[in-house]
C-alpha cells in the first residue's frame, strides 16, 4: 500500500518506518526542510533505540523516502496519517494548528478513495470537524479515521510493533477494514484491533494517558505521605502491587512526570471538560501535585542546606524527561534547574547520555556539561540523580563519596538501597523513604 506519514516526529518518523518495514512503500512528509535534509541523508534526527538502523534499512529497500512537497506523493496515496504536533495552548487546550494547516495542504490533491487518518492527539470532535472541513474544501466526502498512539518513547518501535491494542474510530466499517489490513502484521499475537466511533477513539487515547498521569501522581502523594508516617514507599509498592487488581506498573514514585504527552494531555482532557460545564476534579489534583512534585527534590536540597544554596555547587545525573530518549520537554530536571539558579547556585554540573545538546540549546554556559557522569562531581557539594538511566544503577559509592564535598545524595528515582549508602557514610534522600521521617 502507498502510504503517506504527515509530520516526522517521534510518532510520525517510528510510525513510517515501522509501516515501511512491513513492505508498504511510505513517504515521510515534514515542513522542517533541515530535518527532512537530515532524514533524505539517512541520519535520523531524535534519539530512538533501534530508529536508526531501521530507517536506513528501509530507505536502502526504497520503501521508506522523506519530503517537504505534498504535492509529490499525495496524489498516489492510498493512507495519509497525520501526525503533526498538538501542544498546550497558554490555556491548556490542545492546539490545533498543524492540523488544519495540512488539512489545506491535502485537500487539493486528495485521490478519490483516499483515507485520511488522524494519528496525532486530538481532543473530541477533531476528527468530525476535519471530515467537515475536507468536505467543504474538496466538495465531496472524504473519508476520515482516528487511529490513536499509544507508544512510549525510548521503547517506540516495540510499542508500535507490538501494540497492546490497536485503536480506530470510524465513520464507515470498509474504512476499519483497510485499516485492519494494514495493521495485520503487527497483531500476529492477537492482540485485538478495536473499531469504534470517533468520538471514542479520540476519548479512549486521552483517558489511556490520564489514567497512567494518575497513577503517577497517586502514587507519589502516597510516598510523600509515606515520609511523614515513616513508612517505606518501595514497600508499600510491594505490599499492593501484589493485588492483581492494583499492579505494579506505573506506580514508580519519582520526580513527576514530564515529557511531551501526559502534561498536555490532563490539560487538554481538563480544559475540554471545562468546555462542556464540568469541573473534573480528579484531574485538576493529578495536574497539581505533579507540579508540586517537580519540586520535591529542590525542597528537599533547599532543606539540607537551610535555605542557603548560594555559591553552592550540584553536580546533577539525568536530564531527559525519563531514560532512553533525548527528549526534554516538560522534563523535571529542568524545573529543579531554574530553581537552584533561582536560589543562587554558582555551578550546575550536568550529565545525560543523550539528552545534553537539547539541555545546551536552552540554557547555553548557564550550566557546566560533563561527558562522564563521574566528571560532574570534582568540586561538587551534592549529586542529585534525576533520570534513572542504567548507566547510573550500579554508582562506585566510594568514589562519590571521596569526590563531593559534602557526602550527600538527592535521588529523585529511588536508584539505590538506603542501608548501603549509610554504611558507606553517605547521606541518602530519595522520594517516599522511611529514613527521611523527621528529617524537617
Ligand atoms: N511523542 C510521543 O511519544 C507521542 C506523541 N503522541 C502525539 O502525536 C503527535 C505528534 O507528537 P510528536 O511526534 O512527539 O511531535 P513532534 O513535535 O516530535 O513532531 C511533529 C512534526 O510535525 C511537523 N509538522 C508541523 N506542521 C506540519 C505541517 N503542516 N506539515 C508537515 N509537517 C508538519 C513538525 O515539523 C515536526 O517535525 C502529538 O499529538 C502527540 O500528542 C502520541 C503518542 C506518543
Ligand atoms: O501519548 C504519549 O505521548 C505517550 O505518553 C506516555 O509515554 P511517554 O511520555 O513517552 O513516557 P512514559 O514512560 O509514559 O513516562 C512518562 C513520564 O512518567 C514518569 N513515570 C512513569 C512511570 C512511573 O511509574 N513513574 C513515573 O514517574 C516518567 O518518568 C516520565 O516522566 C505513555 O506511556 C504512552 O502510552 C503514550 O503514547
Amino acid at each position: 500500500m502507498k502510504i503517506a506519514v504527515i509530520g516526522t516526529g517521534y510518532v510520525g518518523l517510528v510510525t513510517g518506518t515501522c509501516f515501511s518495514e512491513s513492505g508498504n512503500y511510505v513517504t515521510c512528509i515534514d515542513i522542517d526542510e533541515t530535518k527532512v535534509r537530515r532524514l533524505q541523508a539517512g541520519e535520523v534526527p531524535i534519539y530512538e533505540p533501534g530508529l536508526e538502523e531501521m530507517v536506513k534499512r528501509n530507505t536502502k529497500a526504497g520503501r521508506l523516502t522523506f519530503t517537504t512537497s505534498y504535492a509529490d506523493v499525495i496524489p498516489d496515496s492510498k493512507c495519509i496519517f497525520i501526525a503533526v504536533g498538538t501542544p498546550m495552548t497558554a490555556d491548556g487546550s490542545a492546539n490545533l494548528d498543524s492540523i488544519w494547516k495540512v488539512a489545506e495542504s491535502l485537500a487539493p490533491l486528495l485521490a478519490e478513495d483516499a483515507v485520511v487518518i488522524i494519528k496525532s492527539t486530538v481532543p473530541v470532535g477533531t476528527n468530525r470537524k476535519l471530515a467537515e472541513m475536507l468536505k467543504s474544501l474538496t466538495g465531496r466526502e472524504v473519508d476520515v479515521a482516528s487511529n490513536p498512539e499509544f507508544l512510549k518513547e525510548g521503547a517506540a518501535i516495540d510499542d508500535f510493533s507490538k501494540p497492546d491494542r490497536v485503536v480506530v474510530g470510524v465513520s464507515r466499517p470498509e474504512v476499519s477494514d483497510v485499516l485492519h489490513e494494514l495493521y495485520k502484521p503487527f497483531l500476529r499475537t492477537e492482540h485485538p484491533f478495536l473499531s469504534m466511533e470517533l468520538e471514542s477513539a479520540e476519548m479512549t487515547k486521552y483517558v489511556a494517558n490520564c489514567m497512567l498521569a494518575t497513577k503517577i501522581s497517586f502514587i507519589n502523594e502516597m510516598a510523600n505521605l509515606c515520609e511523614r508516617v515513616g513508612a517505606d514507599i518501595n514497600q508499600v509498592r510491594r505490599g499492593i502491587g501484589h493485588d492483581q487488581r492494583i499492579g505494579f506498573s506505573f506506580l514508580f514514585p519519582g520526580v513527576g512526570y514530564g515529557g511531551s504527552c501526559f502534561p498536555k494531555d490532563v490539560s487538554a482532557l481538563i480544559s475540554v471538560a471545562h468546555d462542556r460545564e464540568m469541573e473534573p476534579s480528579i484531574l485538576n489534583a493529578v495536574d497539581q501535585v505533579n507540579t508540586a512534585q517537580k519540586r520535591v527534590l529542590f525542597d528537599k536540597i533547599n532543606r539540607y542546606f537551610e535555605g542557603d544554596l548560594a555559591g553552592k555547587t550540584v553536580a546533577i545525573w539525568g536530564l531527559a524527561f525519563k531514560p532512553k530518549t533525548d527528549d526534554i520537554r516538560e522534563a523535571p530536571a529542568l524545573v529543579l534547574i531554574d530553581l537552584l539558579l533561582e536560589a543562587g547556585v554558582s555551578n550546575i554540573k550536568v550529565h545525560d547520555p543523550v539528552a545534553m545538546e537539547n539541555v545546551k540549546a536552552e540554557y547555553g554556559d548557564k550550566l557546566s556539561y560533563f561527558d562522564h557522569h563521574y566528571d560532574t562531581l570534582d568540586g561538587a557539594d551534592v549529586l542529585v540523580i534525576v533520570t534513572e538511566w542504567n548507566e547510573f544503577r550500579h554508582a562506585d559509592f566510594d568514589y562519590i563519596r571521596h569526590k563531593l564535598t559534602q557526602p550527600v545524595i538527592f535521588d529523585g528515582r529511588n536508584l539505590y538501597e538506603p542501608s548501603k549508602l549509610k554504611a558507606k557514610g553517605i547521606k541518602y534522600f530519595g522520594i517516599g523513604l522511611s529514613s527521611e521521617k523527621n528529617l524537617d
